[in-house]
Parts: structure tokens; C-alpha cells; sequence
């Protein structure tokens, strides 16, 4: 948890209980790493790229290449990042944001990371792809503040039944569903406009739209893709250095994506 260093891959071993094993990380698709381990042994396959290029920036060029394969931008990808030397679990709590989070709890939590108020409303569309567990979001269809039988009153009432009917009560834990129920396989700013009918799957996505500091910036957003990109892809270059290695004495190149050498 120090940054774009690649040590979410690491896995664990007998002594070491690593970071993609903390349970806020546990939903991370094995086969996106799988994914990364093996681009990673395709270049050092080739003779003369080998140990040249660190997992961490294997794994930043796999993020831009989801992306643009999903229909969102494509972006050049800042290069030179080392492999952290350091992966646990315990590195892992109050470090990433929270589904229940407002909008100063997230502000606040990306500013410790370098990043403004707007990178958090663009990065938040990253949620325009993938899943979520029901787990996550349950509280706001079930007995909401421990009211018996209360709903989230900023969720729109169509998409509680839909919810609901996709997350019953007990729900096994491993169900999940997409988080963009309208366009869940395109990256593009359906996020936004689902945040404008109070279809933000979780809190921290609806209150980007409820609170009056950045719904201007999610209304401007959900009609003009095309800024919504530009916003997006300046975001993701400054996540892209965060906690960047480029000291040896921090970081190294891995051989294998999930050991350390
Ligand atoms: C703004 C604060 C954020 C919060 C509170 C948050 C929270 C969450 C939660 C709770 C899930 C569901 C995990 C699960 O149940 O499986 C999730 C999924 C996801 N998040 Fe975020 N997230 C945030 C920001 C981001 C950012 C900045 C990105 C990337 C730039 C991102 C990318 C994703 C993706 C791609 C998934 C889907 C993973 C999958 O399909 O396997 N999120 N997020
Ligand atoms: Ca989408």
C-alpha cells in the first residue's frame, strides 16, 4: 500500500500474509494478474528486454489498455516505475477508500494522495466498468440507517427493486453485479448520467452528484464526454505516480510479477 509499485500482486507465502489478501482487496480478478504476471514474462522472454521493465508499469500499461479496448481513451502511460520490495496485508486498512465514504472523506483521502477534488470525481468513473458484491452496497437497500424495511432515499426507486431482486437478503457473499447497469462492458460517462437518476450503486458515488460541490462537475461531465476524457486521463497520469519508485534502493525490477526476487 505504498503506491503504484506493483506489491498488490505479491502473493502470499508462510511468512507473509501479502496485500491483495487484506479483505478489502479479496474482489481484485485473479485473472487481471494472471494477466499482468504473463505480459511481464512475454518481454523478458525476448532476450534483449529482459529485466528491463518493472510490473508496476506492466500493470499501469494493462489499466490504459482495459480502458481503451472498453471504448474510453488511450492515453501514453508515464514509464520508469521500479517494484516495491514490501507487500502486507496489515499496510493495507484506512489506506483506500470506503463505500460509505462523503465527499469530504474522499476529497480528503485523495488529497493525502496528491490528487484534487476533481482527479476523485473523474477516477470515480472508473466504476462506469465492473463489479461489485452486494455485501458492499446492502445497507442501502436493507433496513437503512437500522430502520427496519428503509431504503437509501437518494436511490432512485426503479433501481432499488432491481437491486433487491439481484441482491436478495443473505445473499451468498460471492454474488456481484455490474455497477453500471446501463452500459456495464463501455468505458464512457454513463457513470455520470446514472449518478443524475440516483443510480449511484454506492454512497460514495451517489454523493458526488448530491452534494452541490461537485455536482457541477458530474452534471458538466455526464453531457460532454469528451471533456469527461481529457479530466480522466490527466487524473490517471497523476494517480500513475503515486508512490512511484524510481530509486534502487526503494524498488527493483521483479523476475516473476508475484515474488520477490
Ligand atoms: C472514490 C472512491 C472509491 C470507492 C469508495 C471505491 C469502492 C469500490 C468498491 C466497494 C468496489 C466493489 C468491490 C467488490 O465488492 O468487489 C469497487 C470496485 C471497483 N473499483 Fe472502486 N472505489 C473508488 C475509486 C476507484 C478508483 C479511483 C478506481 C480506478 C481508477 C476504481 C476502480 C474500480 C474497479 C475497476 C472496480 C471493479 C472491480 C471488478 O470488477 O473486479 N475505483 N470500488
Ligand atoms: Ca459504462
Amino acid at each position: 500500500m505504498k503506491g503504484c509499485d506493483a506489491s498488490v500482486i505479491i502473493s502470499s507465502n508462510a511468512t507473509n500474509k501479502a496485500e491483495k489478501d487484506h479483505a478489502d482487496n479479496l474482489s481484485l480478478a485473479g485473472d487481471g494478474f494472471d494477466t499482468v504476471i504473463k505480459a511481464k514474462a512475454a518481454v523478458d522472454a525476448v532476450p534483449s528486454c529482459r529485466n528491463k521493465v518493472s510490473c508496476a508499469d506492466v500493470l499501469a500499461m494493462a489499466t490504459r489498455d482495459v480502458i481503451s479496448l472498453a471504448g474510453g481513451p488511450s492515453y501514453a502511460v508515464e514509464l520508469g516505475r521500479l517494484d516495491g520490495l514490501v507487500s502486507t496485508a496489515a499496510s493495507v486498512g484506512g489506506k483506500l477508500p470506503q463505500p460509505n465514504f462523503n465527499v469530504n472523506q474522499l476529497t480528503s483521502l485523495f488529497a493525502s494522495n496528491g490528487l484534487s477534488q476533481t482527479d476523485m470525481i473523474a477516477l470515480s468513473a472508473a466504476h462506469t466498468l465492473g463489479f461489485s458484491h452486494c455485501t458492499r452496497f446492502a445497507n442501502r437497500i436493507y433496513d437503512f440507517g437500522g430502520r427496519s424495511g428503509a431504503v437509501d432515499p437518494s436511490l432512485n426507486r426503479t433501481y432499488v427493486t432491481q437491486l433487491q431482486a439481484m441482491c436478495p437478503r443473505n445473499v451468498d457473499a460471492d454474488v456481484a453485479i455490474n455497477m453500471d447497469p446501463v452500459t456495464p462492458r463501455t468505458f464512457d460517462n454513463q457513470y455520470f448520467r446514472n449518478l443524475q437518476l440516483g443510480m449511484g450503486l454506492f454512497t460514495s458515488d451517489q454523493v458526488l452528484h448530491d452534494d452541490a460541490r461537485s455536482r457541477p462537475t458530474v452534471d458538466n461531465w455526464a453531457g460532454n464526454s469528451g471533456v469527461f476524457n481529457s479530466a480522466f486521463v490527466a487524473a490517471i497520469t497523476r494517480l500513475g505516480r503515486v508512490g512511484a519508485k524510481t530509486s534502487r534502493s526503494q524498488g527493483n525490477i521483479r523476475r516473476d510479477c508475484s515474488t520477490f526476487n
